[in-house]
């Protein structure tokens, strides 16, 4: 074994601290020897980066008061914010990203934009997948009073809308919170769906005093679905509540929490709804792991061979793109026959098997208008609940611009100008077109190519 220097020793102890969290060991040695907040130890990961392997919000914050650099990286060319953000310690991500030079860009020039949260992907619960295989632990949380319910009528949340609604425009509408007395006879039909979403996620000061009779103090949630009429089995609901339909614009108009929680809801309940035969062999099947998984029934069935992606909750794929005119001053937009009046909005379309995103991209854009893509970037995504969609953003540069529109899918597909872009955002006069709602990800991909031209 490799000797130690006095000085060696004591890096590893304060690494050490910074893996394990522990704020107070790592104040009392700053304050002796503050040259230790740049140290890094024999595998060449500083404190900084330990604590931001680990989640440790508290140190990295008293690290960073302390005047450490953010910028080392590791053997493996990560700093500690490409550390946070790799483990999915955002709010750690985000305080090192905020910082004169991101240092995001010195390790990857060319990376695109930060991680951007779109309407339908605000995650407040912790999925606990580990608990989905727990048929006790689920059994108590049904039938616990602290347990959140969410009721959904034929894929309808059941919502209220705002006390003001006059003032916040009908928006901001709110699922409605069940619990147990409310949907307990539901809860026994069998024909009521059943799916567990996850748990509150805790504040990181939490400790395990709540943990006594057994009680973990974890607030589960559920969604229930059925396909007649609940309301005459629900007791004590608000009078005010009602079920959202249709889906499109309705779903649009709940509050950004909410929204979060109904994308992974709805999106399960949809694939129930949709499979309940075994798609291998037609047999019957039965919901498992919390709703999470569908099990055929038929005791030789293939499906029960293995690993199959039949039994587990679908997602499909889909690109959707701004393409940007080689002069990169105008955008192509198109406008589908369903559109309220006057919209355009950009190009999408399902990924087909085999496909990468950007040959999905470049196809989708070819057969809707005619228009050749070269170059293809990834920007952001969005879950697309309806019923159950990952929208793939990107923007994409075209190499041709002569139009020729796919009259089964587009109405029409035209180029606007960067100016004519902006007067539809500012309203200005009358605009040329209207832009997709702000919840859309086609919102937010004109509105990023408008902001990345803004000074040019
Ligand atoms: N969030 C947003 O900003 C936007 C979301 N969307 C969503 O993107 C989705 C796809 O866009 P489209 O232009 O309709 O796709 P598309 O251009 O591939 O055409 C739709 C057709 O593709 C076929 N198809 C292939 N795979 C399919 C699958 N897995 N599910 C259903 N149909 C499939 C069907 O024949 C369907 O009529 C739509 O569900 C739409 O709701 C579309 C535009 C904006
Ligand atoms: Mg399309
Ligand atoms: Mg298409
Ligand atoms: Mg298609
Ligand atoms: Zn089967």
């Amino acid at each position: 074994m490799v000797s130690m220097t006095p000085k060696g020793e004591m890096v590893e102890r304060f690494l050490d601290f910074a893996a394990r969290g522990d704020v107070d060991q790592i104040s009392i040695m700053i304050s002796h020897s503050n040259f230790l907040v740049n140290e890094c130890g024999q595998n060449g990961w500083t404190a900084l980066m330990f604590a931001s392997r680990n989640g440790h919000f508290e140190v990295v914050k008293a690290l960073l008061s302390k005047g450490c650099d953010k910028s080392p990286v590791n053997k493996s060319g990560q700093t500690a914010y490409d550390v946070a953000k790799f483990w999915g310690h955002k709010h750690i991500a985000n305080l090192l990203a905020n910082d004169e030079a991101g240092s995001l860009e010195r390790v990857l020039p060319n990376a695109g934009p930060e991680e951007q949260e779109s309407y339908f992907s605000r995650e407040f619960l912790h999925r606990m997948s580990e608990k989905r295989t727990d048929s006790q632990w689920l059994a108590a949380k049904q039938s616990s009073p602290e347990t959140v319910f969410l009721l959904f009528f034929n894929l309808n949340p059941l919502v209220t809308a705002p006390a003001d609604e006059a003032a916040s425009g009908g928006s901001d509408m709110k699922l409605c919170r069940l619990r147990l007395p409310s949907v307990e006879e539901l809860l026994r039909r069998g024909d009521t769906m059943v799916v567990f979403l996850g748990v509150e996620k805790l504040p990181e000061s939490h400790s395990s005093s709540a943990q006594k009779d057994g009680d973990d103090g974890l607030t589960a949630w559920f969604a229930l679905n059925t396909e007649q009429n609940p309301m005459d089995h629900l007791r004590s609901v608000d009078a005010q509540s009602f079920f959202l339909k249709p889906p499109m614009p309705g779903l649009l108009t709940l509050c950004e929490n909410d929204a979060g929680v109904l994308a992974q809801a709805r999106a399960v309940l949809a694939w129930h709804s949709r499979y309940s035969f075994c798609p291998t062999c037609g047999s019957a099947t039965r919901a498992d792991e919390g709703g999470h998984k569908r099990t055929c029934l038929q005791a030789d069935c293939k499906s029960l061979q293995g690993i199959h992606n039949t039994c587990y909750p679908r997602v499909d794929p889909v690109v959707i793109m701004l393409v940007i005119h080689p002069d990169g001053n105008q955008c192509l937009l198109g406008r589908k026959k369903i559109f309220p009046p006057g919209m355009f909005s950009c190009l999408a379309g399902f990924i087909e098997p085999g496909e990468t995103v950007e040959d999905g991209v470049r196809r989708e854009v070819q057969e809707e208008s005619g228009v050749r893509v070269g170059p293809v970037q990834y920007i952001a995504c969005q879950p697309w609940p309806m019923p159950s969609s990952l929208m793939i953003g990107c923007h994409a540069v075209a190499v041709s611009t002569d139009i020729t529109v796919d009259e089964h899918e587009i109405e029409e597909a035209r180029w606007f100008t960067r100016q004519q872009v902006i007067d539809a955002f500012v309203k200005r006069g009358r605009p040329p077109f209207v832009l997709p709602p702000r919840q859309a990800i086609a919102h937010y991909l004109i509105k990023h190519w408008i902001g990345i031209n803004a000074n040019l």
